[in-house]
């Protein structure tokens, strides 16, 4: 493999997306911030257990042979690669890491073009609305709620602690479909969540599964979820017993348990917070951050052990996923895994693709959203939390620039 040459330097951008591809869009950003990328200079494909330990590899190779000139020097500047992880061992989906040809972004006042190979000229182009409706996919509400039941009925029976089950709606982008319209539209109706696309998966994830730079991480673990109040004070109530419910505070433990030790095994100076109720234009969520100081480790080690959380899968791990996998039936791609970008360092930002769609090459979108499971779950609410949790990617198709 020739070694790559990344070359970063100071710019001034208009709007990042619109230097994006508008089939192929590349993007990590949280309000105004945020890398976009075009092309690819380098594409590695994994597969199987072994991808992100893999991923890892080869990106500690790529990285070491680089060449980088890097005058702006804050995280997202110099070689970088966009990544999405598919969610399961045995999924037919292809886990990437891509770096780019060229990526524009933006870091408070800073603003950079990285050129990756040879330089060029920036060709922003106008972004084009698309919309599309969704419509239910092979676990329809009915099937849902079955699952939710089998799934409360196996915790009973003491296979498992926690089981998170997903649902899936589909639709269709039309042949010339601006996928960048879909991700202005997420990033308006949540500027607080990280936007990502990457390889076709679409989405804006509340929660972040590792962010580092320089060895400093930041990890926030999401579980437990409530529906927004329609008054003020109904909400307040609403945030105040979703932070004191035994259903969903046992459900949050789980997940931040078991993020909180695998950083641990890492990064002995890990420090957690207490959960504590956190608000989206959706919906609330128990969460809990954490931070510490990682040793040589890069992400891509981070998330071949983290992933998956009890977050997307449940307690105990195995045996959650083999019940999720027997009771869905559905290969989840990449929905639930891992996706965001690496620097050279191993630094970055990775989130969980939640709240959001894959679209393949031929314009067929897959939308998932799920809800953990615990003893005493009701199918009906599940069902209801999943149709908040889907809102953001059927309203950003639906109606994409409001
Ligand atoms: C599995 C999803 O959300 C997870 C993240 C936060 C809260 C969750 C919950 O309360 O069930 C889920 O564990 C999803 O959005 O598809």
């Amino acid at each position: 493999m020739p070694a790559l040459r990344a070359r970063t330097e100071r710019a001034e951008l208009g709007r990042l997306l619109e230097h994006a591809d508008p089939r192929a869009p590349l993007a990590i950003r949280r309000g105004a911030d945020g890398i976009v990328g075009r092309g690819e200079a380098l594409r590695l494909e994994f597969r199987g257990p072994s991808r992100l330990t893999d991923a890892a590899d080869a990106w500690r190779e790529v990285a070491r042979d680089a060449q980088v000139d890097d005058e702006v020097g804050v995280p997202g500047t110099g070689l970088i690669a966009f990544g999405a992880f598919a969610f399961d061992d045995a999924s037919a989906a292809t886990s990437v890491l891509i770096v780019p040809r060229l990526v524009v972004g933006r870091r408070g006042d800073d603003e950079w073009v990285t050129w990756i190979g040879d330089g060029g000229r920036l060709h922003p182009t106008a972004i084009d609305e698309v919309r599309v409706e969704l419509h239910d996919g092979a676990i329809g509400a009915k099937r849902y709620r079955a699952i939710v039941a089998a799934a409360t009925e196996r915790i009973r029976a003491g296979d498992a602690e926690k089981v998170v089950v997903a649902r899936d709606r589909v639709g269709q982008l039309p042949p010339e479909g601006d996928i960048r319209s879909v991700v202005v539209g997420l990033g308006r109706r949540y500027p607080d969540a990280v936007t990502y696309a990457v390889d076709g998966v679409v989405g804006a994830s509340p929660e972040t599964l590792i962010a580092a730079h320089r060895g400093h991480f930041f990890s926030r673990v999401l579980a437990g979820t409530a529906a927004r109040g329609a008054t003020p004070s109904l909400d307040a109530e609403i945030a105040e017993s979703l932070a004191s419910g035994d259903k969903d505070v046992r459900e949050h433990r789980f997940a931040a348990d078991s993020a909180i030790e695998v950083l641990r095994e890492l990064a002995p100076d890990t420090r957690a917070s207490e959960p504590f109720p956190l608000r989206l234009p959706n919906l609330w969520h128990l969460a809990t951050d954490i931070t510490g100081t990682l040793g040589g480790s890069s992400t891509l080690d981070v998330l071949a052990l983290l992933h998956p959380t009890a977050a997307v899968a449940g307690t105990p791990r195995a045996a959650a996923l083999a019940i999720i996998r027997e009771l869905e039936r559905v290969d989840r791609g990449r929905y639930a895994g891992p996706v965001g970008w690496v620097d050279a360092d191993g630094g970055g930002e990775w989130v969980i693709a939640l709240r959001g769609a894959e679209i393949d090459d031929d314009g067929c979108i897959r939308a998932f959203a799920g809800a953990g499971v615990v003893a005493g779950s009701d199918p009906h609410d599940e069902l209801t939390e999943t149709a908040v949790k889907l809102r953001p990617i059927t309203d950003a198709l639906a109606d994409p620039l409001p």
